[in-house]
């Protein structure tokens, strides 16, 4: 992106690193509350801003490579600079804080540091040596994938509209949209803009909702009528999602074990005009009470954002190996239980926003051998490298008896 060269917008993008790298603060909303707390700036100050703080975040290692020493809260700026002096096309204002940048220096350092992959990709060794064990000669096309930024894809809430009538609706705005004909009710954005600040996300005419994410509510084959449990539902993305395939009718029991993302569920479906699905907080017993009740249920399960990396870069730096090794725990614990909660005959989905088999083929592998009365129908891997979007993997299961 090409270097806007005021002060004050250098400024925001080393304070937000800063929070980001060292207060433990989420990416997108350091930077939604960065640029929420200038509004003189520009819509291109802002493009500029949040372009280069998720670059840096995507690219921290191979930056550090060049600057052959690892970013620290004192060398912010230099960590900038050095990422633009990477780029030839690029001049880097004549200020006393890039004073020390030397071209030649970090080119060369570049050379040098990158002909170590995970500095190439810029990930961190622990990270990269997961992919690849996993993943094998797989992994490399996967890490470059999720390099690449996200597009904006929208999800039509069909309760209220179609996909045709948004487009026209967004066009009258000046937003550009694509149809994404593979995904029954998505739009992609042709260029970045606040989409949340239009009409028709407030009148709740869509969400914001990954093309692979999409794939994962259709994939449980739900009815209008059924019963349906949402095991893991967070704030609601795909509970939505299942509210607008069921036309309203039917039941979904939407539960979690954060009271806070079931009430922004509750916004968000009174926004969508989803008026079928009830919210429920997982406390000791709840799961056992609702054996055998349910038609459908999905479990997208908490996991390692593996497939995701492209949507959320700070996830590189703040996952670790024991979490992965946590959270395998509890995927397994939850299936094993949460299952039981499907009546005889009954489908439920096991989802996860990791492409890494450990998470996925193997927890179900090792499900099916516990619990002879359930069977695999089929499951799926949506690989960032082959279509372009997050990585989701989703396993439909049949219990039998
Ligand atoms: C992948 S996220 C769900 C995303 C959500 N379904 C959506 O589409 O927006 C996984 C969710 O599982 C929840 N979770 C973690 N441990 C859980 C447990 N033991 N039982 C149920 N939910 C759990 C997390 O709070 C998180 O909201």
């Amino acid at each position: 992106m090409k270097i806007l060269p005021y002060k004050n917008l250098f400024i925001g993008i080393t304070g937000t690193l800063n929070n980001i790298f060292f207060e433990g603060k989420y990416a997108d909303k350091e930077v939604e509350r960065t640029l929420k707390s200038n509004k003189q700036w520009g819509a291109k100050d802002r493009a500029f801003i949040a372009e280069t703080v998720y670059d840096l975040v995507r690219w921290k290692r191979l930056v550090e490579g060049a600057m052959a020493r690892p970013l620290s809260p004192d060398t912010l700026w230099e960590f900038v600079g050095t990422w633009f002096a990477l780029d030839p096309e690029e001049k880097l204002p004549m200020w006393e804080e890039f004073a020390r940048i030397n071209h030649k220096e970090i080119l060369k350092r570049h050379h040098q540091s990158a002909k170590n992959p995970a500095v190439a990709e810029s990930y961190p060794d622990w990270m990269f040596e997961v992919g690849k064990a996993e993943l094998g000669d797989r992994w490399l096309e996967e890490a470059q994938a999720m390099n690449i930024p996200a597009p904006t894809v929208l999800r039509v809430n069909s309760l209220k509209t179609d996909r045709k009538e948004l487009q026209k609706l967004l066009k009258q705005r000046q937003i550009k949209t694509k149809v994404l004909s593979k995904y029954q009710d998505a739009l992609e954005l042709e260029e970045k803009t606040n989409i949340f600040r239009t009409d028709e996300f407030q009148n709740g005419f869509f969400e914001v909702q990954d093309a692979g994410s999409q794939m994962i509510a259709p994939f449980l084959r739900v009815e209008p009528g059924m019963r349906v449990v949402d095991a893991c539902a967070g704030a609601g993305g795909k509970t939505l999602h299942l509210a607008s395939l069921m036309n309203n009718k039917g039941q979904i029991i939407a539960m979690d074990i954060h009271e806070w993302k079931l009430k922004e569920l509750k916004r968000r479906a009174s926004r969508n005009d989803v008026q079928n699905v009830q919210t429920r907080l997982i406390e000791a017993k709840t799961i056992k009470k609702m054996a055998n009740s349910a038609d459908r249920l999905l479990i997208d399960a908490p996991c390692s954002g593996f497939g995701v990396l492209r949507r959320n870069p700070d996830a590189k730096w703040k996952l670790d190996q024991p979490f992965l090794d946590r959270i395998r725990e509890t995927q397994a614990m939850i299936l094993n239980d949460y299952a039981k909660i499907i009546k005889v005959g009954g489908l439920m989905v096991y989802a996860t926003c990791s492409i890494l088999p450990s998470e996925n083929q193997e927890q179900v592998e090792k499900f099916l051998a516990n619990n002879e009365n359930y069977k695999l129908i089929n499951d799926k891997t949506y690989y960032p490298s082959e279509n372009g979007y997050d990585g989701f993997y989703m396993a439909l299961i049949e219990r039998v008896s």
